[in-house]
């Protein structure tokens, strides 16, 4: 997009449209489009949404999706995908884009990780090579990818853990917020950098964390170290501790979460972003998340079965094929059946958002979270 184009706002901003509790209905505005939040993010780790095409994606529902700092640094590499005019002109995906800053992907994919005061540094766990990540690299990668939306790098620790090594890590990840910050200075206006609020499942940490990153000051902030093995009641605990901190005129994005039920009770807390490799991958693992609860198709009683997935659905990967069919698919393993349940269940989580932000705009969204629950429960899928 040229900057003489006025019909985009050149600048990031969030705009509050309304709540409902603490529910939150809003707009973050980029130079490449509006995603309506709540909003439900896709990921595209290695510049693909898979399974899928753009298309696809962008009719489902999606206003932004997620690329992986760690897998397109290893492979293409950053500047093969600056070189190629970047992701967005690459992938074909003219919307906006966020990535992550990759840390968290090294500390559970790479190997031989050693962790610094300067940064990590790891090899690559597809040719062994050696690769340093620091907040000032991070920022360049995800700069030459061409990312709307970025993040600090950030050390997130697994739970449970003690309480002084979470400390230490929030401490780390707040210098290297202020490292990240001062490298995305010299990036295109309009683009951001979100903080990434740290401090395990411990409330004081939790404080430390978002109240050092308010100091700072971010445009966006994410909520990470959770969707890390803990159980759903310490994650929204930690979101009743953070949300209430942090700017009301600012977005929230909830990193790794979740399942259809995380998200409505995050959204219940004031949640405005999500992301979840969980709609792609269990869509390549023959499950279907439907409005009824989650089916696996690989179960033999589909074996005959010639009901669609959910004949109401408007998403043709739910509505035109059999039960019989998809589960035959599974069992050969053939291509189709991971595509037509990765659109099946992306349409569900964009269906889900959608509904999430009708029901705020009208002042329902008890009443829907209710109805929701309550249609899961009763399964009879
Ligand atoms: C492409 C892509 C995939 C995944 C992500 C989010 C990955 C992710 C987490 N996923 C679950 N819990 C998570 C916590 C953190 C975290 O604390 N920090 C960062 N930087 N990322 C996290 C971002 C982008």
């Amino acid at each position: 997009m040229n900057s003489s184009d006025h019909s985009l706002p050149t600048d990031f901003h969030y705009r509050l449209h309304a709540t409902d509790g603490a529910a939150r209905l809003g707009e973050v505005v980029t130079p490449r489009g509006v995603v309506r939040t709540p909003a439900f993010m896709p990921v595209g780790t290695a510049g693909t949404v898979k399974g899928m095409y753009p298309g696809q994606v962008r009719e489902l529902g999606a206003d932004i999706l997620l690329g992986n700092t760690y897998h397109l640094m290893l492979r293409p590499g950053a500047e093969r995908v600056d070189r190629l005019g970047g992701l967005h002109q690459m992938m074909r995906w003219p919307h906006p884009i966020l990535t992550d800053s990759g840390g968290f992907q090294v500390m559970s994919l790479a190997g031989l990780r050693k962790m610094s005061e300067k940064g990590v540094t790891f090899r690559s766990h597809i040719d062994g090579a050696y690769h340093e990540l620091t907040p000032e690299r991070s920022i360049e990668i995800q700069g030459l990818l061409g990312a709307d939306i970025q993040m600090q790098l950030d050390e997130c620790v697994r739970l449970p853990a003690p309480k002084d090594e979470i400390a230490r890590a929030l401490r780390l990840s707040l210098r290297w917020a202020e490292r990240s910050k001062r490298a995305f200075e010299a990036q295109p206006k309009g683009r951001a950098l979100f903080g990434i609020v740290q401090g395990g499942d411990d409330t004081e940490l939790r404080i430390e964390s978002a109240r050092g990153l308010i100091d700072i000051d971010f445009p966006g902030y994410s909520i990470g170290g959770l969707a890390v093995g803990e159980p759903q009641d310490v994650m929204l605990a930690m979101l009743e501790v953070v949300t209430p901190i942090l700017p009301a005129e600012k977005p929230r994005y909830l990193m790794g979460v979740g399942t259809p039920d995380d998200i409505i009770e995050s959204v219940a807390r004031g949640v405005d972003m999500f992301d979840c490799v969980m709609p792609t991958r269990a869509g390549r693992h023959a499950q279907a998340f439907t409005r009824f609860g989650k089916i696996n198709l690989k179960n033999a009683r589909h074996a005959e079965d010639p009901r669609p997935l959910d004949e109401e659905s408007d998403c043709p990967a739910a509505r035109d094929y059999s039960r019989a069919y998809l589960h035959h698919l599974v069992r050969c393993d053939e291509m189709l059946g991971s595509m037509l349940l990765t659109w099946v269940n992306l349409a569900y989580y964009q269906s889900l958002m959608a509904g999430i932000r009708a029901a705020i705009a009208e002042g329902r969204f008890d009443a829907f979270k209710a109805e929701v629950k309550e249609r899961w429960a009763r399964g009879d899928i």
